[in-house]
């Protein structure tokens, strides 16, 4: 079972669909046999992203590593053990070069003179070494498997140029190397790398911005990053391409600016660049800019009133709610100064009323957005003016779309059908509390999870229904040009409404249903996307015998021991992911055994239930999560109870405050952990190396250091998988 299904829990599924909304729908359903599917696998990374359309349109485009100062990008920020790393091998490569062309001179001067005194002298090598100096450098290469950097350059030219081969990403088609070629351990490339390593030197990509600056940013906005990322934070270069590409809208008062306000085209964009590099920020600036100057330029009254009480004009989607209220924390933290209203739908947000009695209408009717209309007086009355910004999970949006229960009324239908009853099981179906007509921009977070299998008919149906209501319906194709659609044939939909989809990972089937339904998407990727972020170590850790529960336990006190000696008694926090929830289960069961408090949660676990984040207080990075209501975290914490907890406990003791939480992939998607988690654990064998990306990547983000371990066999029978799982990851941190 791939990742992705196992996240099916994340939403309730939606079966069968009323024939008008399969309609709706099925402009976007990828037929799921065929010859095709190879290349649409959702746990195999895309080979290449460049758009394959006919038309010509669409363009990738791939941050140059080089434009962005190094020391600036969080990743290798000043101080860094990436940033000496570097300096360090720069340098040192330089000097060696140095000593090279010496001993060249050298060699040459010296057979110069033996030949003026008649003498026969030795050919210097053209690569500054003597021969006996060569052939042990040649042995150490060949031993050690390095690439061989002292040759001259058209040799290491040539090296480059033999077929690798491909370990992950789609095989088809891959050359193989020939058998006399094939180096002494098996080389596994990162798909992307070739035709990144290219884009990002094309001269088109090099005027990039390396700081936040006003224009293109709006003074509010921009005091507002530097509140959030500090004075002195330059953007990364997913950051930098979106500053470059994503902000048309001029700003008020700029007359030089060559567009009006009626000539700004829809912006539609991919943006994808590793975890934990800002993707966030890359998109919600321009949508938040977009919307605060349409605001400036529009006249309220001129608005047809609204028939519900919400009617935003910008959606965020995310895969969990989790997801939804750390993103809609964030892009509040930006909206101190322009002040737009950001509402994240979610159960906490309903006045302390338990989760089962939170209808969609007691929810709007609770939202925050009714206190701020209110205290804002009679001027603005609830309906008078839009809300902003909405984040919400697919199946919430829905709920709110089409009123609670929409969903169940089929399903219960059907069941009845299917038992031959005549007629079906009534159930109310709520009233439509929320609006999509006056959307203009939707953002798409962790667009391969949302337009993967389990989510993409939740998602269509949600972009559909706003096209639908913003009067511009996409065209609905008929059963025999869907099956024929794909890269070669796509079937262009044209949405009317700014759409951009933010990812990590771009799976095969992402690809393809970009090639196929959005060929002319701007693709907007850095330089280092499909690899580990640089600051990100890996250890791999082998079992030692049959209780694997005890060496997770000693691994986890050697580092607090580690830390204990280094920081002062400041003990790292600890990500531990599993991929079943009995094994969650028992490794929380047997820490608590052994005195470590920990946090074990699993899709059903009862403190999800509340909507809020408080089951991953302490985790969560601080500042960027929404303070809520919501129920304590003390439900889903296993503490052991030998001792009563001392009202403040030492912030160092393990057995009463949680340093460790344990999970499947369900918290792996998006969230911003603190730089307190240090580490994370890969218990389980990682079932693709997209699961691994996102679990590795909740530790070492923006320049923060982390280590990801690896637990598996080293030695002996079943230690292939393993061995095998160590080539990819490598190449991932390449
Ligand atoms: N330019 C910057 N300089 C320093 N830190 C930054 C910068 N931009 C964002 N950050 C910080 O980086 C962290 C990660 O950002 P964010 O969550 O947006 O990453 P992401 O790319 O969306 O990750 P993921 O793929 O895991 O969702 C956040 O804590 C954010 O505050």
């Amino acid at each position: 079972m791939s990742l992705l299904s196992s996240s099916r829990v994340l939403v309730r599924r939606v079966s069968p669909l009323p024939p008008e909304l399969v309609v709706a729908c099925l402009h976007t359903t990828a037929p799921t046999a065929g010859p095709s599917q190879a290349s649409r696998s959702r746990t195999r990374l895309a080979r290449d992203l460049k758009p394959r359309s006919a038309s010509g349109k669409g363009n990738l485009i791939v941050a140059p590593e080089v434009k962005i100062e190094r020391d600036s990008a969080p990743h290798s920020a000043p101080g860094t053990r990436d940033h000496f790393k570097v300096r360090e091998e720069t340098l040192g490569r330089a000097r060696e070069w140095r000593q090279r062309r010496e001993k060249w001179r050298e060699q040459h001067q010296t057979r110069d003179e033996s030949r003026s005194k008649g003498k026969k002298a030795e050919r210097p090598s053209t690569t500054g070494w003597t021969q006996s100096e060569n052939s042990v450098r040649r042995a150490r290469v060949a031993a050690e498997g390095v690439p061989d950097y002292d040759q001259p350059w058209r040799m290491q030219k040539e090296r480059l140029r033999r077929p690798v081969k491909v370990l992950f990403g789609d095989t088809q088609g891959a050359e193989q190397p020939k058998k006399t070629d094939a180096p002494r351990k098996p080389q596994v490339q990162n798909p992307l790398s070739d035709e990144f390593d290219m884009l990002s030197r094309t001269p088109s990509t090099s005027e990039l911005s390396t700081a936040f600056t006003s224009p293109p940013l709006m003074e509010g906005l921009l005091a507002s990053v530097m509140d959030v990322l500090g004075p002195r934070a330059r953007p990364t270069p997913i950051q930098a391409l979106s500053l470059k590409h994503l902000f048309k809208r001029p700003l008020p008062g700029n007359t030089s600016a060559s567009r009006g306000k009626d000539d700004v085209e829809y912006v539609q964009c991919l943006l994808a660049s590793e975890t934990g590099s800002g993707k966030s920020m890359a998109y919600l600036l321009p949508m938040l800019q977009d919307l605060k100057i349409s605001e400036l330029q529009s006249d309220p009254a001129a608005l047809p009133p609204a028939q519900v009480p919400l009617v935003p004009r910008a959606l965020v989607l995310a895969p969990t709610h989790e997801l939804s209220r750390q993103l809609s924390g964030f892009a509040k933290a930006l909206l101190h100064e322009i002040k737009l209203r950001v509402v994240c739908l979610s159960r906490a947000n309903t006045q302390s009323t338990p989760a089962r009695n939170a209808s969609a209408s007691k929810m709007a009717k609770d939202l925050d957005v009714d206190e701020l209309n209110q205290q804002e007086g009679d001027a603005h009355r609830k309906t008078d003016r839009p809300l902003d910004v909405v984040v919400g999970t697919p199946s919430k949006v829905l709920e709110l779309v089409k009123g609670r229960g929409w969903d169940r009324e089929q399903q219960k239908i059907e069941v009845t059908w299917d038992k031959g009853a005549s007629k079906p099981r009534k159930f109310t179906v709520g009233k439509p509390q929320m609006g999509l007509e006056r959307i203009e921009w939707v953002v798409v977070d962790e667009a391969d999870v949302l337009f993967d299998p389990d989510f993409h008919e939740q998602t269509n149906m949600i972009l559909s229904a706003i096209a639908e209501a913003r009067g511009q319906p996409p065209e609905q194709l008929d059963q025999a040009t869907l099956s024929k659609v794909g890269p070669e044939n796509p079937a262009p939909i044209n949405y009317p409404f700014n759409l951009l989809l933010s990812t990590a990972t771009i799976p095969s089937a992402l690809a393809w249903h970009l090639d196929t339904y959005h060929p002319a998407f701007l693709r907007l990727a850095s330089p280092h996307l499909h690899h580990l972020p640089k600051t990100l170590e890996t250890e791999y850790v082998s079992w030692t015998g049959g209780n694997h529960n005890a060496d997770v336990e000693r691994q986890l006190r050697g580092i607090w021991h580690q830390d204990a000696l280094r920081e002062k008694g400041r003990l790292s926090k600890v990500l531990i992911f599993c991929n079943k929830s009995t094994k969650v289960e028992a490794i929380g069961h047997y820490l608590e055994e052994k005195g470590i408090a920990n946090v074990a949660l699993t899709s059903d676990s009862k403190t999800r239930r509340w909507g809020s984040n408080h089951h991953l207080d302490g985790f969560l990075k601080v500042g960027s999560e929404s303070h809520d209501e919501g129920s304590s975290s003390s439900e889903s914490a296993n503490v052991p109870d030998a001792e009563p907890p001392s009202p403040v406990p030492a912030p160092t003791d393990v057995s009463k405050i949680p340093h460790v939480m344990i999970t499947t992939s369900l918290l792996s998607r998006g969230l911003d952990f603190s730089a307190d988690v240090k580490h994370v654990f890969i218990v389980d064998e990682p079932r693709n190396m997209i699961d691994f990306l996102h679990r590795a990547g909740r530790s070492g983000r923006a320049g923060e250091q982390g280590k990801v371990v690896v637990f598996g066999k080293t030695k002996g029978r079943g230690s292939d998988k393993s061995r095998e799982v160590r080539q990819k990851v490598r190449a991932l941190a390449a």
